[in-house]
């Protein structure tokens, strides 16, 4: 069977990487999670002093020192999912912290800074076989992707479950404050100038509020066996 090019585009914390990492699995294709390399990207401006202390950011700064920024994955053999290493660092608990989500949307929504991040997602993708999830996959990434999903939940619903990861890891969150940073989220990456977050005009929209993890995986699988038989 040809491999395609696998799309999966949404709102934050609605198990967009859940889903794409459970298809990529299965199918055994690269899997690609877009926002982890912005979130490496706003964990080296951290690292670099990029924000000041009222967080404006020093796009100058950025701008200079971003040809040093280096975005790796490299897989976990026992987990046999793909981390995330920033310049040879392995970051992948980094990049999730509450420190980078309040500060990666504005990160994300510099020109430059999308543009980099495009031309390394393209390339990653250049040979098909790829399931990548983000924002603008659909729109920008790849718009000629042969299954695009666009995947919703209400902010409640998105902003439970991720306090209830926070819980089983760290045994510590903040319901309120996880609501708050999604909404901002959404917020900035449907309203920014470069690539906002929209749904693509021919993709399939999945509401996911009442679906468990193994009901959406296997809507998934249906949608990637129907598309890729035709391809
Ligand atoms: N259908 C579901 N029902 C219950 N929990 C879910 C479901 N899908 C995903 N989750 C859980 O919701 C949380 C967020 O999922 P995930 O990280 O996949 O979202 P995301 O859209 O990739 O988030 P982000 O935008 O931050 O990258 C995880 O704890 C995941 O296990
Ligand atoms: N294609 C993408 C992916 C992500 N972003 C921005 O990064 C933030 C973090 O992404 P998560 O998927 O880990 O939540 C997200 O809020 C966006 O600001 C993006 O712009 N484009």
């Amino acid at each position: 069977m040809k491999k395609i090019t696998i799309a999966v585009d949404g709102f934050s914390s609605c198990g967009k990487s859940t889903m794409a990492k459970d298809l990529a699995r299965e199918i055994g294709y690269i899997y690609i999670d877009s926002g982890a390399m912005y979130r490496a990207t706003t964990l080296f401006a951290l690292q670099n002093n990029i924000f000041d202390s009222n967080n404006e950011i020093d796009t100058s700064l950025l701008k200079e020192l971003l040809p040093s920024m280096i975005i790796s994955f490299k897989l976990n053999p026992e987990t046999k999912t793909p981390e995330t290493y920033l310049n040879n660092q392995l970051v992948e608990k980094e990049i999730r912290s509450m420190e980078v989500s309040q500060r990666v949307s504005p990160i994300a929504a510099i020109d430059f800074v999308r543009e980099e991040m495009v031309k390394q997602q393209q390339a990653m993708g250049k040979n098909k076989g790829i399931v990548m999830d983000g924002r603008d996959i659909g729109t920008t990434v790849f718009p000629n992707a042969e299954l695009k999903i666009f995947v919703t939940a209400t902010p409640q619903v998105r902003a439970q479950r991720r306090y209830d990861e926070m819980i089983a890891k760290t045994g510590k969150a903040d319901f309120n404050e996880i609501l708050k940073n999604i909404e901002e989220r959404d917020y900035i990456d449907q309203n920014r100038k470069v690539s906002p977050l929209k749904q693509a005009d021919d993709a399939l929209v999945l509401d996911n509020s009442s679906l468990t993890i193994a009901e959406q995986k296997e809507w998934l699988l249906q949608q990637f066996a129907r598309v890729a038989s035709q391809s």
